[in-house]
């Protein structure tokens, strides 16, 4: 699967780990670039540089894609206009765009988001929309012109997990972008699933950000999410309803079931 790349808009990574970087600090984005290899480094614009605090610019390597956010907006227009203000700084042209109104669950206003994709699909930029999985504003984001859609599993922080599975599965069925499942993952397992159900990417921040061993947890997510891509393309197995029993393992070898034993 070494062709098996990530595509966004005219991007192409090897990687499908993506940090998210609002917690960071140096043995997190150097763990996530050694430990995990991520080629994609969130940055919120409106933190990269606090006066006195550590910048996250001093922290990432040539060769690692910034993706800066829109954190910090409410609307689309604040998000267009952060978008604007980083491709001028040098940024490029990737915005992963966050629009956030509610400040205790921090979840993503749908369709706000749709706008802002839209406005700044039409100026050239390459859209990553963060959005609460619901497959009508996919199709919504699609139309907008997105080069992916990223669904929450969680709210962001929670290390949750995958509390929205269901509806991701649906995008990832219906929708013919890739599907970037971001915020709330707290185990490495919950990105392998992810991964088998056939999300192209995950990114993760606090889950790792607050391990005790950063290094140790930033290698587990990316192996699991390897894991999980390669059981994707594997395709796994049927599961069998609770109402069809079992199905022994080794049919040849004397398991066969005895007629006598059905019973209807
Ligand atoms: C939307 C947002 O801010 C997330 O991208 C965050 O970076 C990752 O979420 P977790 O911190 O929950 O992993």
């Amino acid at each position: 699967m070494s062709d098996d790349k990530l595509i966004l808009g005219n991007h192409s990574f090897d990687s499908r780990f993506i940090l998210g970087s609002g917690k960071f600090s140096l043995p997190l984005i150097q763990a996530a670039i050694n430990d995990a290899k991520a080629e994609i480094i969130t940055l919120a614009l409106r933190r990269a540089n606090q006066g006195g605090q550590e910048n996250i610019l001093d922290f990432i390597p040539q060769g690692v894609t910034l993706l800066p956010n829109t954190s910090g907006a409410r609307n689309a227009d604040e998000a267009a206009t952060i978008a604007r203000l980083s491709r001028e700084l040098g940024c490029g042209d990737m915005v992963k765009i966050e629009v956030i109104r509610d400040s205790k669950y921090l979840l993503p206003d749908n369709a706000e988001t749709v706008r802002a994709t839209e406005i700044l699909a039409k100026e050239g930029f390459t859209v990553l929309p963060y959005m609460y999985p619901d497959l009508n504003t996919a199709r919504d984001l699609v139309n907008a012109g997105a080069a992916a859609v990223m669904p929450l599993a969680a709210p962001i922080g929670s290390n949750r997990g995958l509390s929205t599975k269901d509806f991701i599965q649906i995008l990832i069925n219906e929708i013919d972008l890739p599907i970037i499942v971001d915020a709330g993952l707290g185990r490495p397992s919950e990105a392998c699933a992810c991964m088998e159900m056939g999300a192209a990417a995950c990114m993760v921040n606090t889950a790792i950000a607050t391990a005790s061993n950063i290094p140790a947890m930033a290698k587990a997510f990316a192996d699991a999410i390897n894991a999980g891509r390669m059981a994707y393309h594997a395709r796994l197995g049927r599961v069998l309803d609770a109402g069809e029993g079992a199905s022994a393992s080794s049919p040849l070898t004397g398991f066969l079931r005895d007629p006598e034993d059905d019973h209807d």
